[in-house]
């Protein structure tokens, strides 16, 4: 594997401290208004395919989002979770044939094992699509959300929440298409009119005695790219880098930027999907966070780019997933085999014929 050509200085770590000074393992910090000017561009695209390259995660400041949005996501998410067990179990996914609404904590399985967790799942509100009779097994993660009743504020919020982090994400890809060496708009086709985000509005609670830590188990993500809002203040990510675990805090205003399998499996390799996870907070506290999850149509074969020689030398080839499977280029089987492997739940109230396969 050669060796990551990518050192960022000082002044772009996250957790400089002036006593220790920097830590050379902390994440890189880009800032996405400088992919707008054409004097600092180039570089802009330069650092991001560099910091996805070695880290596969980097911090997003100068993204443009309203200021006050993520405190109103967050605040609003802190309503839904205060409802009565039983508003929120009117949601429960098991409801839902498409791995929508609500999972209480300790529905949700990463690698078999339980994560500390509760969460509503959102995609794209689209009609149902049919399935069975040579239709494609995927089609079932495409239908309606299930929203909490008692608090209309959630979709408001979630909805407006979407729209910024699909232009944010429309705007790195072309960054990330140009980086590569590839018409800007190389990735288009794939998400076309109907792509299939997921956005998770997700509560850790702190840890019992003699519980689980794992808040969500070591994985990476399945899709192309994850925006990733977390409260201020609170740790419990970590993030895998040459084989050591780095505390990823929040910086208050930035997004967590990390990409998944397919960029990945697009670039050979060359781009890295990181394993990450979640600790569950400390007895008495809690954490909340949004993951929206960047994803192409289901039916989409993302491209698998040819890269320019000296990025395709770098290349390190496709790593299997977390489970050991092959990435297969129709997006929405990918999609599929992550849902059903961590809802276990939802397949056996609908889907009792994809646990045979
Ligand atoms: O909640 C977080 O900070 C990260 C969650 C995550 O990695 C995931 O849901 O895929
Ligand atoms: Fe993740």
């Amino acid at each position: 594997m050669p060796a990551p050509t990518f050192a960022p200085t000082p002044a772009a770590h996250a957790d400089a401290d002036a006593t220790t000074g920097p830590r050379p393992a902390a994440l890189p910090v880009l800032d996405l208004s400088l992919a707008d000017d054409p004097a600092t561009a180039e570089q802009f695209r330069t650092d991001l395919r560099e910091a996805t390259h070695s880290y596969g995660f980097f911090y997003l400041v100068g993204h443009g989002i309203d200021t006050d949005l993520p405190g109103r996501l967050v605040s609003t998410a802190r309503e839904f979770f205060a409802l009565p067990e039983a508003d929120k179990l009117a949601i429960e996914n098991t409801h839902s044939p498409h791995f929508r609404g609500y999972t209480r904590v300790g529905g949700e399985l990463t690698q078999g094992k339980v994560d500390w967790r509760e969460q509503i799942d959102v995609g794209p509100e689209r009609p149902v699509l049919p399935t069975g009779d040579g239709h494609p097994d995927y089609n079932v993660l495409q239908g309606p959300n299930l929203w909490p009743a008692q608090l209309p504020a959630l979709r408001e919020v979630v909805t407006e929440w979407n729209a910024a982090m699909e232009s944010v994400a429309d705007r790195l890809l072309r960054a990330w298409a140009e980086s590569l060496g590839q018409r800007p708009d190389v990735f288009d086709d794939a998400f076309g009119d109907l792509p299939a985000s997921l956005t998770k509005v997700v509560r850790y609670p702190g840890r019992v005695e003699g519980g689980t830590d794992q808040g969500v188990g070591w994985h990476n993500d399945f899709g192309v790219l994850t925006l990733l809002l977390v409260e201020p203040g609170k740790a419990g990510l970590q993030v895998e880098y040459q084989g050591e675990a780095i505390d990823a805090l929040p910086i208050e205003g930035a997004l967590i930027v990390n990409i998944g399998e397919m960029l990945e499996w697009a670039t050979d390799g060359f781009l890295r999907a990181t394993r990450h996870r979640v600790l569950a907070p400390p007895p008495g506290t809690d954490r909340v966070s949004v993951p929206y999850f960047h994803n192409p149509r289901l039916d989409a074969r993302f491209p698998r780019l040819e890269l320019p020689a000296e990025l395709a030398v770098r290349a390190r080839g496709v790593a299997r997933d977390a489970d050991d499977d092959e990435i297969r280029d129709e997006y929405g089987y990918n999609a599929l085999k992550s849902r059903v492997r961590a809802h276990p739940n939802v397949v056996e109230a609908h889907h009792q014929h994809l646990l045979v396969r």
